[in-house]
């Protein structure tokens, strides 16, 4: 039976990267996708505006909406304090079935938490589920549609305090335009665009990073 795209990414992380090595998990999967076959991983050159964004945050707790393969779930963990922790939802079981594969290669097992269903379901329970009582980063970059409902939840779940940090992938490149409205247009948000490039490619694309104020 043939192989899907992220198990063919997953081998060429156990191929090619070294155990325990997150940086080299990140250099495999950006190889993969440079010289054999594209995916939708936030890439290298967006990778590094989100490096930057996490290193100046210095997150406790941190949510990821939209997993795929992990790669940046590890690029985000990699650049965690000890304690830290990441809570990251995917919709697909194949995908989060992969990413625990290439976190677990990473040995990042212990900072981070993939879990399977649809996110608007999953938002409301954070606090009951997992004891989260805010949380300091969310990078939403899982379906276009889910960002501005997702964004409202979080909010009226209690989930954001002054301070905590929306990063949000794709704003151009699919596009998410009512989030981006939203957040440009809202008093409870200060908003920067930080233009870069679909992963892999010279098409336009950034990421969006909103501070809620309260
Ligand atoms: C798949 C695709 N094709 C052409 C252009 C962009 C994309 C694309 C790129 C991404 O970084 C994505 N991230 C999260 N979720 C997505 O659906 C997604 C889609
Ligand atoms: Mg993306």
């Amino acid at each position: 039976t043939q192989s899907t795209r992220p198990q063919r990414l997953l081998h060429a992380v156990q191929k090619n990267a070294t155990r325990g090595d997150p940086r080299s998990v990140v250099k495999a999967i950006d190889n993969f996708c440079r010289q054999k076959e594209w995916a939708m991983n936030v890439g290298d050159e967006k990778g590094c505006i989100l490096d930057s964004v996490v290193s100046e945050v210095n997150p406790v707790t941190v949510l990821e909406l939209g997993t795929y393969c992990g790669y940046s779930t590890v690029r985000i963990a990699s650049l965690l304090p000890p304690r830290a922790k990441i809570i990251t939802l995917e919709f697909n079981p194949d995908y989060a079935k992969i990413a625990r594969q290439v976190i677990a290669w990473a040995g990042l097992e212990d900072k981070i938490q993939v879990v399977e269903g649809p996110s608007g379901e999953w938002i409301p329970k954070m606090k009951e589920q997992f004891g989260v009582k805010t949380f300091d980063l969310v990078f939403l970059d899982h379906w276009k549609d889910r960002y501005l409902p997702d964004t409202k939840l979080l909010e009226d779940c209690g989930l954001l305090r002054k301070g905590s940090i929306l990063l949000a992938d794709n704003v151009i490149c699919p596009g998410t335009p009512d989030y981006l409205e939203y957040v440009r247009n809202s008093p409870r948000y200060k908003s920067q665009y930080f233009k870069s490039h679909l992963e892999y490619t010279k098409a336009e694309d950034g990421l969006e990073k909103s501070v809620f104020l309260g």
